[in-house]
């Protein structure tokens, strides 16, 4: 009658088993299955006959069957193991993710004699995974990857099969893995971290992809592993790059309208032997429009010669331009020749030509109506084959009106005439010569800096560069130099810089002066157009800067 009952009973407990959604199984203390339910049956294709008596290794060969098993851990520490992520193989070889709970069997006497295990299939929620169109993958706490999705297969060139079981750094093949492994960071710190890494896929190639990290709880809140979004970050790069061949310009880039209608009427101009007059601030790139000339020009082969007028005194720079001949005067031991003769077939660009002291001023402008010159001490003028390019920073029509520059001689060279924009007023330029300046340094300093970060990038938006491209480049090489990881952020940025920004707009609000239109726009552009924010900088009221922008003219941001 017992047996009968007991008999009953096992097969009351095994329907019971079988109607369970979940797969379910039980071993004995040697981890040799017992039971084995329709569910498990199900999922991994093995027949209950088959699998019971089996060691459950051999049915689920999972990545945690030597290490890891929640069953044994579960004996272990004398308490079950809730869902733990895993996947197992079923009969056909595929890998099914499941989430496995388990618990510890006792006797009557409270002796473990086995353990019971379930698996809920996790095919839906990796379903959901595989959809999501960045890169998605787990890790356990061994740092073995748990789930690999479809986009992260095709980022990395290697399969969801190869991948799960293997530690990550296997499959990334990236610095950061022995270094700055962002993964690991999530996992110890339970912070989400972003970061950008370079990984090599399966052929080798370089990918930079910017990776979100963050830790995976269990419903006890006790960690399990993390979870890691990849995003593919070649198209950007390739996108950038094609930005900026297209606003290039030989060494110039800019997507500003002047100076893209400069660029246009360069080869014109080079083409036609005439003088040509740059004007801009200092750090605007004349000396760069001036080598560009240069090298579309027919003298490209023949030398380019600068002379920095403001650089030396009056006397040498008479002998440094026009040579000197021997006995010219006491300690003219040889004939030296100036960079004029020098220059003979090339293109002579003469920097800085507002500091070219008056009588020097007369002897170029004879150079310049009768193509020669006479250097120190010499009988005969020699011919001066040489195409003049001049520039300044300076308002010459101020220095001829007030009597600094000759006017014959500005009127001599201001044939052609450049007038090159203020950083300031193109400040569309900016995260293109930022982007430039990033690729030249990292070269330069064997660095991976792709980026500056959003707050980097308002605020040298909103900066008046005083020393227009010359001072964008040298912060940014300051911050590459500081910069160890991929991004610059404003602890990489130069003190100095930093306070000036702050003075800049303290200094428009305490001056109590209508503010540039330029102030305006940086002012506009630092708080996203939103025009309250910009009154109260200012401390006026919202009219008052109303009536400020139409009357300078600027438009809402
Ligand atoms: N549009 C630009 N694109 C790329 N680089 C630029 C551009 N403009 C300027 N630069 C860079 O900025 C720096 C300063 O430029 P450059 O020396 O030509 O300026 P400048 O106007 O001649 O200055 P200065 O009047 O002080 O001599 C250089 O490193 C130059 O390569």
């Amino acid at each position: 009658m017992a047996d009968n009952d007991n008999c009953e009973q096992l097969k009351y407990f095994s329907h019971i088993m079988d109607s369970v959604a979940d797969g379910v199984f039980t071993v004995d203390r040697d981890m040799h299955v017992i039971a084995f339910n329709r569910a498990a049956e199900l999922m991994t294709g093995i027949k209950r006959a088959d699998a019971v008596g089996r060691p459950c290794h051999e049915i689920f060969r999972t990545s945690v069957c030597d290490n890891g098993c929640p069953v044994r851990e579960a004996m272990k520490k004398g308490k079950p193991v809730t869902n733990r992520e895993v996947t197992i193989k079923n009969a056909e070889d595929k890998l099914i993710p499941v989430s496995v709970s388990a618990s510890i069997l006792y006797d009557d006497e409270g002796n473990p004699i086995g353990g019971v295990e379930t698996l809920r299939s996790m095919k839906r929620i990796y379903a959901i995974m595989d959809s999501v169109a960045d890169g998605l993958f787990t890790v356990d706490e061994g740092m073995h990857i748990t789930h690999f999705n479809k986009a992260a297969e095709e980022i990395t060139g290697v399969s969801a099969q190869e991948a799960i079981g293997r530690p990550c750094y296997e499959i990334f093949k990236s610095e950061a893995c022995t270094g700055a492994c962002p993964m690991v960071e999530a996992i110890a710190t339970g912070q989400s971290i972003q970061r950008e890494v370079e990984i090599s896929d399966r052929k080798g190639r370089k990918k930079l992809i910017s990776v979100s990290a963050s830790t995976l709880y269990d419903a006890a809140g006790n960690v399990m592993g993390g979870v890691e979004t990849v995003r593919d970050l070649t198209p950007i790069t390739a996108i950038k790059e094609e930005i900026r061949e297209k606003y290039s310009f030989r060494s110039l880039v800019s997507r500003n309208p002047a100076m893209r209608r400069l660029f246009d009427v360069m080869e014109d101009i080079a083409a036609s032997n005439a003088t040509v007059f740059l004007n801009g601030e200092s750090g605007t790139g004349k000396e760069l429009f001036a080598r560009a000339i240069h090298d579309l020009s027919p003298r490209r082969e023949g030398p380019m010669v600068i002379v920095n007028c403001g650089a030396l005194p009056e006397t040498l720079l008479e002998s440094e331009i026009f040579g000197v001949r021997k006995g010219a005067f006491t300690g003219a031991t040889e004939n030296r020749p100036g960079r004029l003769e020098l220059c003979n077939g090339g293109t002579f660009f003469l920097d800085e030509i507002g500091d070219l002291p008056l009588p020097l001023q007369v002897k170029l402008l004879r150079v310049l109506e009768n193509h020669e010159f006479q250097p120190l001490g010499a009988r005969s003028p020699i011919k001066a084959d040489v195409r003049f390019i001049t520039a300044t920073h300076r308002n010459l029509e101020e220095m001829v009106a007030e009597g600094t520059f000759r006017q014959d001689l500005y009127f001599r060279i201001n044939i052609v005439t450049l007038n090159i924009p203020p950083l300031r007023d193109r400040r569309e330029d900016i995260p293109l010569l930022v982007d430039m300046a990033l690729q030249r340094f990292n070269l330069t300093y064997n660095k991976k800096v792709r980026s500056v970060s959003p707050e980097v990038l308002k605020l040298l938006l909103t900066h008046s560069f005083p020393g227009n491209v010359r001072e964008l480049l040298n912060l940014i090489e300051q911050s590459v130099i500081l910069c160890r990881g991929t991004e610059i952020t404003l602890d990489h940025l130069p003190t100095n810089f930093l306070g000036q920004s702050h003075e800049q707009a303290q200094n428009t609000r305490r001056s109590g002066k209508i503010p540039t239109a330029a102030d305006l726009n940086a002012l506009l552009s630092r708080y996203s157009g939103n025009r309250a924010e910009v009154a109260r900088e200012l401390n006026i009221d919202r009219t008052t800067l109303w009536r400020w922008m139409k009357r300078l003219g600027v438009k809402e941001f």
